[in-house]
């Protein structure tokens, strides 16, 4: 008997878990997941966007409008920084960062410290705001390489 031939690809299966993250996130309007893997395609890492252990998720603010300090914005914990936080190795250069969104211009600087040397997104929504401009040049300065997810399989479905 032949081998299966439509088996999700590594990039598939490593971004699924980045969005299967994303699915812990209580932000109402932007749900981001990200799943760092080492170079021997084992995944070192995991995070999704919520705010710091401890702030009661419920207290906090979801709001994206108004007054800074009332707005989720100052507290909330990007799913990237998460996922180098969240590691299980202290190392990870050359690394891979599979994430929903591209890494803010913050989460870039992380990226950038901790060694990750490629970065693959889905959604470049935000590429007109100046704190993605910053990220990819930083990018670009520094050497990680950024592609956007190439797939065959449009989506996967998860059955219980
Ligand atoms: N790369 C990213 N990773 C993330 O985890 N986030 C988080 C921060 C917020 O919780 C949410 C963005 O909220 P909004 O501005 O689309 O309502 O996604 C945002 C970005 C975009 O830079
Ligand atoms: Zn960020």
């Amino acid at each position: 008997m032949a081998k299966r031939e439509d088996y999700i690809s590594w990039d598939e299966y490593f971004m699924g878990v980045a969005v299967l993250s994303s699915m812990r996130s209580k932000d109402p309007h932007t749900q981001v997941g990200a799943c760092i893997v080492n170079s021997e395609k084992k995944i070192v890492g995991v995070g999704y966007n919520g705010f710091p252990i401890g702030c009661n998720d419920d207290e906090v603010p979801w709001e994206r409008e108004g007054e800074w300090l009332d707005t989720k914005y100052p507290y909330v914990c990007h799913a990237e920084l998460n996922a180098i936080l969240n590691s299980i190795s202290s190392n990870l250069k050359g690394c891979t960062l599979y994430v929903g969104l591209f890494p803010c211009n913050e989460c870039a600087k992380a990226i950038i410290q901790a060694g990750i040397k490629e970065v693959v997104y889905l959604s470049d929504k935000y590429a007109e705001a100046d704190n993605t401009k910053a990220s990819k040049w930083m990018f670009d300065q520094t050497g990680v390489s950024y592609r956007k997810l190439a797939f065959t399989h449009p989506s996967i479905t998860i059955g219980f």
